[in-house]
């Protein structure tokens, strides 16, 4: 593993491949969150699996490591803690099969009953959220690693819960450090949401390359 220093101080660590470990604790604990919105348990039995999920936080306790964001090398540089395509990161939905082509980038999410705003639906916020990070990793493949500092959504149908969807986004123009970019989520084909961003490149942020990473 190799540390690559940030401007602000902080450090990203590159690791070769996704975590086997840590990704199937993530994807249990996905389970357990779904477990614990569905559940209509008895209150003995709630009582007995927060103790188990306390013995297993102990467990996991036991080696910690800091909150670095870690990043591979492979597949074009997953971030894998990441709040949003993390496949480590049990809060992420996450959004996979990142790719970029033909200056377009995509990836695919099915959001859980975690992510439900209206019933049935997704929160409009996790759904922007998903399409603000689809934008800076359009931008950041397009043009260099950029923050966001406007992001204008619209909403034009419901987002389904555990369906999967489609986000597309690109670069549509550039001046300076500022990028105009837009982005869409899609439902069997359907938009359901559209975003336009505006986002600042930024020296010192993790650069990622289309075909490959390029981080130290
Ligand atoms: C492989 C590695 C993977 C790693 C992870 C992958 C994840 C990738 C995806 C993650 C994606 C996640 C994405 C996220 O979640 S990013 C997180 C959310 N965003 C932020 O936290 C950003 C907060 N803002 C700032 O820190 C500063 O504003 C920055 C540093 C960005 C710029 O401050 P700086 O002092 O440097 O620059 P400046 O103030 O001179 O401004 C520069 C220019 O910008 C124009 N401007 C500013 N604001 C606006 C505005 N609202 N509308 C229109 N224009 C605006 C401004 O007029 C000026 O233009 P001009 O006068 O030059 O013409």
């Amino acid at each position: 593993m190799s540390v690559s220093p940030q401007s602000d101080g902080r450090e990203i660590r590159l690791v070769p491949n996704v975590p086997v470990g840590t990704k199937l604790v993530a994807d249990r604990v996905r389970d357990v969150i779904d477990a614990c919105i569905h559940t209509d348990s008895p209150a003995a039995d709630l009582e007995a699996a927060a103790q188990l999920i306390e013995q297993a936080t102990q467990l996991l306790r036991k080696r910690s490591r800091d909150t670095s964001l870690q990043v591979t090398r492979s597949n074009g540089g997953i971030s894998i803690n990441n709040a949003i395509e993390g496949p480590c990161n049990p809060v992420a939905p996450p959004l996979t099969d990142l790719a970029y082509v033909d200056g377009e980038t995509s990836g695919c999410v099915t959001f859980p009953t975690a992510a439900e705003g209206p019933p049935g639906r997704a929160h409009g916020g996790l759904v922007a959220a998903v399409l603000d990070h689809a934008l800076g990793r359009a931008v950041a493949w397009t043009v260099a690693a950029a923050m966001t500092v406007s992001i204008t959504v619209d909403y034009r149908a419901a987002t389904p819960l555990h369906q999967p969807l489609c986000v597309t986004a690109r670069v549509v123009s550039v001046d300076g450090r500022k990028v105009f970019a837009e982005a869409e989520i899609r439902y069997d084909g359907q938009i359901t949401a559209v975003a336009k961003a505006i986002m600042i490149v930024v020296a010192g942020l993790p650069s990622i390359a289309p075909t490959a990473v390029s981080l130290d």
